[in-house]
């Protein structure tokens, strides 16, 4: 029957973004025979004004404290424990800030459900001695397919429901079809590629692009200065972060590509937060406690995983001035000004 067809959804993270997917994600699967309508949905438990974050999102319908001023759909359901709210789950959506990735995978490690496959909107790296690691292979070292989701899509704006667009890479395109059916709307619209690696780097790269962007913007420096280095940003997803296949060129025009540089580096929370690092003086992790009542910054991790990349294959400074620069400038104290070494960016030599 139909019901015993459906696919059981859960939602892994609950943060801003978390919680703005989770509004299309219920909606849909209220809608559709081909998913169970209740989802659940983990959240890392924490007490607001002395009340559990878990219990105020069942019963208010509302993340009070990471996408406040949005209801969230009933069926949704807050499930503080991760292997509880993963249970015989078909499709589990990845979406937590990428540091707390791995040890969320050895919980469920051993307690999915066989047969049950992903899509991360994790957008970040992970280093291992062996260098690169992308979250998706994180996560496929339990589950054997995972999609990825990227675009240009800042959640608050995805919460009003503005017309936006966003990619999905997925090397079996039925499944990436599946997945679209779960999560586009009317007014957040969906692409599928093949080449999902090529979606991930991107999405992870323009994290440490935006906090470029945010440099410009505290230096006083104009829209130029910002298009240079969303320019040089894109041309530095290559050869070091595709060991194994080249990208295809054509999913840098897809919405994970170029359109995210580009809200990313006028609206996103790295610029903004990059920006007051420059005006105001402050360690980042300070400013992102102030400003982002604990929301997490991707940029700043980002840019230490790829500095640690790029300096196993001995090509960091040569290469990669802009992410280096990024790196030398949040964690050895170089002086802000020093980011526009990119005059001496191979790109113009
Ligand atoms: N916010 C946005 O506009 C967008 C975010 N993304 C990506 O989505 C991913 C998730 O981001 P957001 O949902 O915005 O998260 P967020 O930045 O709102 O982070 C806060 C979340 O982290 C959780 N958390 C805190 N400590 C934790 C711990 N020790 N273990 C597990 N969880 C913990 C909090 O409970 C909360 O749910 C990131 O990789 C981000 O780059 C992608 C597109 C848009
Ligand atoms: O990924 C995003 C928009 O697509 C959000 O970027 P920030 O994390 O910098 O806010």
């Amino acid at each position: 029957s139909v019901v015993k067809m459906a696919k059981k959804v859960c939602i892994i993270g609950s943060g801003n973004w978390g919680s703005a997917i989770a509004r299309i994600i219920g909606t849909n699967t209220a809608a559709l025979d081909s998913f169970h309508t209740r989802v659940n949905m983990y959240v890392y438990e924490e007490m607001i004004d002395g009340q559990k974050l878990t219990e105020i999102i069942n019963t208010k319908h509302e993340n009070v404290k990471y996408l406040p001023g949005y209801t969230l759909p009933e069926n949704v359901v807050a499930v503080p424990d991760l292997v509880e709210a993963s249970k015989g789950a078909d499709l589990l959506i990845f979406v937590v800030p990428h540091q707390f990735i791995r040890r969320l995978c050895s919980t469920l490690q051993n307690n999915i459900k066989p047969g049950a496959i992903g899509i991360s909107l994790i957008k970040g790296m992970d280093h291992t001695d062996q260098g690169l690691q992308l979250i998706s292979d994180v996560i496929r070292k339990m589950l054997n397919i995972v999609a990825v989701l990227m675009g240009a899509n800042i959640a608050s704006e995805v919460a009003a429901e503005n017309f936006c667009e966003t990619t999905i890479g997925c090397t079996k395109l039925e499944n990436g079809q599946m997945f679209k059916n779960l999560l586009q709307a009317p007014n957040f619209r969906i692409c599928v590629v093949t080449d999902p690696n090529t979606v991930e780097i991107c999405g992870a790269l323009k994290n440490i692009v935006a906090c470029g962007a945010g440099f410009v913007s505290g230096l006083g420096l104009g829209d130029n200065t910002r298009a240079a280095v969303i320019r040089l940003g894109l041309m530095g997803n290559d050869e070091a972060f595709f060991p194994d296949n080249p990208p295809e060129i054509a999913t840098f025009f897809e919405s994970c590509g170029v359109a995210d540089l580009v809200t990313t580096c006028y609206g996103g929370r790295n610029k903004r937060v990059s920006e007051a690092f420059v005006t105001q003086n402050k360690p980042i992790g300070e400013l992102e406690a102030e400003m982002l009542n604990g929301q997490k910054l991707q940029g700043p991790e980002t840019a230490m995983e790829v500095y640690k990349v790029l300096k196993t294959l001995n090509i960091a400074e040569s290469e990669y001035p802009l992410f280096v620069s990024v790196y030398n400038i949040f964690f050895n104290n170089h002086p802000v000004s020093s980011f526009i070494c990119l005059q001496e960016h191979p790109e113009h030599m």
